[in-house]
């Protein structure tokens, strides 16, 4: 029988990679740019299985030149780029990476949230460039961690991670956002669901972790850095389009939050004359949170089991829409 045949839209690590050329004729993208979306179409066009990245946009007119596609498996927890319910029309399941990702993601939102909060890219460069002449009283201060509140919009696996390592390694408290309470949190950090308004003014730290959706989108503008304290630091590893990034910039410029740590933008890449790098209070990581060996093996892996899986009738291990998981 003739093997299935699948698209990988871009080189991912063997651990993944070598379980999908042992079961299926696979055309892996060789670039290091992600492929047009014309050249995706044609592509895709005779297979049963696609692995996407976080830069492919798989839209209707994607899924309408793949008329044999069973599977579309996301090498990413986040699925933003993906239509969903066109592929729920079209009953193709969708497969994700949660979890796997978890820990090193929040050890980025916690490795920003300490750079931000002690100036750590500024005076770094300070440094290296010859600003640095003698021990400053009064040079580089920034804020500390311990005892002070921090607020996570979107308590789900990753946000909850964040909180556990600044509730237990630094004694914060910790208010959040969700759309349910979420009683692991409220026991385990004594952990308070409130709603935005709330959190904004309360906390010294923010850190984003929601999903995006049309309730995240454009989710932190103008309004909300102005409701916030002067001293808050702003972590965002979620997705670029939750902030309104000229909002933010102004708000950094003017001294209306302290600083701000981003793993995430709009685009990405940032232009390199993007206002927002010329802003030293902001500390800007090229979207490497979930960047780790064993993270993206096993990312890797989980994706690679979710296309085999979807391209041999089988329902996927993690789906996001379960509802056409399955039915093929
Ligand atoms: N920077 C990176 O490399 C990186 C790595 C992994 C994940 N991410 C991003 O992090 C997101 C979260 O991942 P996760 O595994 O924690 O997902 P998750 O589904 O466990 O958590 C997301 C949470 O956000 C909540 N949420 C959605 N809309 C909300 C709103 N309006 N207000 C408050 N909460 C809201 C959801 O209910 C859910 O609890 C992903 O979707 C992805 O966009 C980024
Ligand atoms: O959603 C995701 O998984 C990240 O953005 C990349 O790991």
């Amino acid at each position: 029988m003739a093997k299935p045949r699948v698209f990988v839209a871009r080189r991912i690590p063997d651990a993944g990679l070598n379980l999908i050329t042992a079961a299926c004729d696979a055309e892996v993208w060789p670039e290091q740019l992600p492929p047009s979306p014309e050249v995706l179409r044609q592509k895709v066009r005779d297979c049963d299985g696609l692995v996407s990245l976080l830069t492919d946009k798989v839209d209707t007119e994607l899924l309408a030149a793949a008329p044999k596609l069973k599977v579309v498996s996301n090498f990413a927890v986040g699925v933003n780029n993906i239509d969903l319910p066109a592929a729920t029309a079209r009953k193709i399941p969708v497969g994700n990476t949660p979890g796997v990702l978890t820990e090193a993601t929040a050890d980025i939102a916690v490795t920003l949230l300490l750079a931000a909060a002690r100036r750590l890219g500024e005076s770094a460069t300070d440094a290296k460039e010859g600003r640095w002449k003698t021990w400053e009283p009064l040079g580089w201060l920034g804020c500390d961690l311990v005892g002070r509140t921090l607020g996570i919009v979107g308590m789900g696996r990753i946000g909850f991670a964040t909180a556990k390592r600044l509730h237990h390694g630094w004694g914060m408290k910790v208010l959040y956002t969700a759309r349910n309470p979420k009683p692991e949190a409220d026991a385990e950090l004594k952990a308070r669901h409130v709603d935005l308004d709330t959190l904004l003014a309360e906390v010294d730290f923010v850190s984003v972790h929601a999903d995006l959706n049309p309730t995240t989108k454009g989710m932190f503008g103008e309004k909300e850095f102005a409701k916030m304290k002067r001293t808050v630091v702003f972590v965002n590893t979620a997705r670029g389009p939750h902030v309104n990034q000229s909002a933010l910039a102004n708000a950094l410029r003017t001294g209306t939050i302290f600083a701000a740590g981003l793993d995430v933008t709009d685009p990405e890449p940032l232009p390199p004359d993007h206002e927002l790098y010329a802003l030293p209070n902001c500390v800007i990581a090229p979207h490497i949170a979930s960047a780790t060996v064993d993270t993206r093996n096993a990312m890797a892996t989980m994706c690679a089991q979710n296309l085999l899986a979807g391209v041999q009738g089988r329902p996927l291990p993690n789906c996001v829409n379960p509802e056409v998981n399955g039915s093929r």
